[in-house]
């Protein structure tokens, strides 16, 4: 499990790495070549599973040692051949070296099958990116011809949807009006409240990308849901859709926080395969701070503290599972008696 509090330090010096998913032919490649095209993003290192699947073409400068390509602009594109922790080593020791340019981002374009959960285990669990690299949130392409029929059919797409912090809808000039609606109506099943837009709609991807992170979803209206991205959603009660269950818990008051992180690891360790995310708005008997909750299957991110003035009052949880009704009713049952468990008078 990751560490009990704190949240990113105040001058945060890592490398910020903005992971892209999405289904298989969803648009990924598309979607990153387009981000390069733009000036704020040079200095973007790229990394995708292999150099031939990115349509590099006429940024292609030269690929030296190590499978690392320079592109135009000073975009740096290097292929995912061996563990992604010793390709983010690479890239970063060869930029220290001067043996490639500096870069201050990186993309990673995951595989169509990917769980992108495993990413985030590899940037929390290895001491060198730890301190290196900080995950800033993941963008996910979603097919607006396809995107129903895959969410609905393929798990791989509902985990891609639910670690999302901001989905490309893609195709758009292919779909109907009726499966763009219903791409988007499934999109709102799995993962209520996510901001979804259409490439042509960005004015600009360095400022969505920059806004992107885990603790950085103060959305419009605040409240809980707000600051969960489930502003704007008229039913958060639990909805079931093709396995996937959006269980949304309002929590009364401030918790206990050694019992409650304690208590949340267990719920983790015991359901990690169903719970494809956890987003919470709590608060701590004793602490002044409102703080914002992260985490992916048995995964937590560090807490990220907000001021309880900007956060407003209402505190919240909310899981989205995977697995039988069984299983997300045991979750919820569980996640209910936890916050009864956790409440302090406080
Ligand atoms: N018409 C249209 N075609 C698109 C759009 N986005 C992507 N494509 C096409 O869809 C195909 C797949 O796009 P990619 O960007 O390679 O998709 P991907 O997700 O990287 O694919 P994989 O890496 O194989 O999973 C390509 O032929 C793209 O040109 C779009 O918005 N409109």
């Amino acid at each position: 499990m990751s560490q009990a509090g704190g949240g990113p330090a105040p001058a945060d010096r890592r490398i910020p790495l903005v992971v892209v998913t999405g289904f298989l032919g969803s648009g990924k490649t598309t979607l990153v070549n387009r981000l390069l095209r733009e000036p704020g993003l040079r200095e973007t290192a790229v990394v995708v599973n292999e150099l031939g699947s990115i349509a590099v073409d006429h940024h292609l400068l030269r690929v030296s040692e190590g499978g690392v390509a320079l592109l135009e602009g000073g975009c740096v594109c290097c292929s995912l051949r061996g563990e992604l922790s010793e390709t983010l080593r690479d890239l970063f020791m060869q930029a220290l070296q001067r043996r490639i340019p500096a870069f201050s981002r990186v993309l990673l374009e995951t595989t169509g099958m990917a769980d992108p959960a495993a990413v985030l285990f590899t940037l929390r669990h290895d001491p060198f990116l730890v301190e290196r690299y900080a995950y800033a949130g993941t963008v996910m392409t979603l097919d607006a011809v396809h995107g129903a029929g895959q969410l609905s059919a393929q798990p791989e797409a509902s985990r891609q949807l639910a670690q999302a912090d901001l989905a490309v809808l893609t195709k758009t000039d292919l779909a109907t009006p009726a499966q763009r609606a219903e791409t988007m109506a499934a999109m709102a099943r799995h993962h209520p409240g996510l901001r979804a837009v259409t490439a042509d709609t960005v004015q600009s991807w360095r400022g969505t990308l920059d806004a992107l992170g885990p603790y950085r979803q103060a959305g419009p209206g605040s409240g809980w849901q707000g600051w969960l991205g489930l502003s704007g959603v008229r039913a958060v009660a639990p909805a079931s859709h093709a396995g996937v269950r959006v269980i949304s818990l309002p929590v009364p008051g401030a918790l206990h926080a050694g019992r409650f992180l304690a208590g949340l690891a267990a719920l983790q360790d015991a359901h990690g395969e169903a719970i494809l995310r956890i987003k919470g708005l709590l608060r701590f008997s004793g602490q002044a701070v409102t703080q914002v909750l992260h985490g992916v299957h048995k995964q937590r991110y560090p807490l990220a503290p907000v001021p309880s003035e900007k956060a407003g009052k209402a505190l919240g949880l909310v899981l989205i599972v995977r697995g039988s009704p069984a299983e997300s009713r045991a979750i919820e049952a569980r996640a209910e008696a936890l916050l009864r468990e956790c409440a302090t008078p406080d």
